[in-house]
């Protein structure tokens, strides 16, 4: 599941967890960005990777790959996908990420790659509205997952004002959160 996690919240676990549900999956490798060129300012990857392993510790079938950090640079599908290959040679990827993220793929880089590397679902979410453009017929498996609506956005702007995150992401992000001062509007 590909994502920036900033910081990660219950929709994102919700989704992983309905998809692993209905695809019989193994896992769940989560792969936070590195650089998300279309999130210029997106809170530094370390922390991003940090309350990614703190929300999924306690579910045996969730990990956390750091391959796009430890990459550098900006952060492509095409190549995370590139390493996961490698990393898991026997293994049938299937990456899952926001239908609002995957209804944009033709824009990715090198979009005509990826459909060889792996299958898409692309998890939809409460009050967008989509325009799909040109996917390859199969390729993209959209799944409707119970509605919560909640974004990152959202978690961020309401603890810049001072509003609680409590279970809108789990119980150590939140934690996280305070203990390094995160999307405070004037950290101390
Ligand atoms: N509540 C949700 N339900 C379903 N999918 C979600 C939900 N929140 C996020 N997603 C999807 O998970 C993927 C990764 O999420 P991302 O890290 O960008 O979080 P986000 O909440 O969309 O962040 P932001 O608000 O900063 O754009 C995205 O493609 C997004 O559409
Ligand atoms: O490959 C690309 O060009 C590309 C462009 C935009 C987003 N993505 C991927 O889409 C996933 C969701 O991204 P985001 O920033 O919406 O959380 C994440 O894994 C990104 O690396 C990939």
């Amino acid at each position: 599941m590909g994502g920036t996690f900033d910081p990660i919240h219950h929709g994102h676990l919700v989704a992983a967890s309905e998809v692993a549900d209905r695809f019989d999956l193994d896992e769940v490798v989560f792969v936070p960005t590195g650089e998300p060129y279309l999130k210029p300012d997106a809170t530094g990857s370390e922390h991003r990777y940090l309350m990614t392993v703190i929300a999924t510790a306690s579910n045996p079938r969730f990990r956390v790959s750091r391959v796009d950090i430890d990459r550098g640079g900006p952060t492509y599908t095409i190549d995370t996908l590139t390493d996961l290959a490698g990393q898991f040679p026997d293994a049938e990827l299937i990456f899952i990420s926001g239908a609002d993220a995957i209804a944009q793929i033709v824009d990715w880089k090198d979009h005509d790659a990826l459909w060889s590397l792996a299958h898409f679902v692309a998890v939809t979410r409460p009050g967008h509205q989509l325009s799909i453009r040109d996917l390859p017929e199969g390729r993209v498996s959209w799944m409707e997952i119970p509605a919560l609506a909640i974004s990152s956005t959202d978690c961020r702007d309401r603890v810049a004002r001072g509003a609680p995150v409590w279970y809108l992401v789990p119980d150590g992000v939140v934690q996280y959160i305070a203990k390094h001062q995160l999307y405070r509007r004037n950290p101390a």
